[in-house]
């Protein structure tokens, strides 16, 4: 006679496993609205060059190298928002902010200069030291 196999059932323990596997890459960010806009706004107000940018994004490469190579003395936070849980959050209110959804998005003493392209030209046309060195809060 054939003796049915039973599959064994399914213990608490590998639920709860699988249920942390399922879960454990959505957002753990719970932040806000209104903490995203703060939280950006103090990334700005309180470094002399901030740059939004994505770690794969060739843009973002080149004005990081620009910035690093050239005024790697300056003091710069670069955040990379596809390694966030909040990236998307904070590309939305950079849209509604300065009209640019785009990274690399760049600040330099609050002031927006836009992106990759936008720094090059200022660096090219002899503007961009100036707006750093001369133009940049006095020390
Ligand atoms: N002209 C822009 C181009 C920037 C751009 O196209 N960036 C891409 C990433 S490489 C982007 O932001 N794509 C939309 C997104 O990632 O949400 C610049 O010079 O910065």
């Amino acid at each position: 006679m054939l003796s049915a196999t039973r599959r064994p059932a399914t213990s608490p323990a590998m639920l709860s496993f699988i249920r942390n596997l399922l879960f454990s890459r959505q957002s753990t960010s719970s932040t806000s609205v209104t903490d995203v806009k703060a939280f950006v706004n103090n990334v700005i107000e309180s470094n002399r060059i901030a740059v939004f940018s994505k770690s794969y994004c060739p843009y973002c490469r080149n004005a990081k190298s620009l910035l690093h190579d050239t005024y790697g003395g300056v003091p710069a936070t670069v955040l990379e928002l596809d390694q966030r849980d909040d990236g998307n959050d904070i590309q939305d209110y950079l849209l509604e902010k300065t009209g640019q959804r785009t990274v690399p998005s760049i600040f330099i003493d609050q002031r927006h200069i836009g992106g990759s392209n936008d720094l090059a030209k200022l660096e090219n046309e002899g503007n961009l030291n100036d707006l750093i060195y001369k133009e940049g809060p006095a020390s």
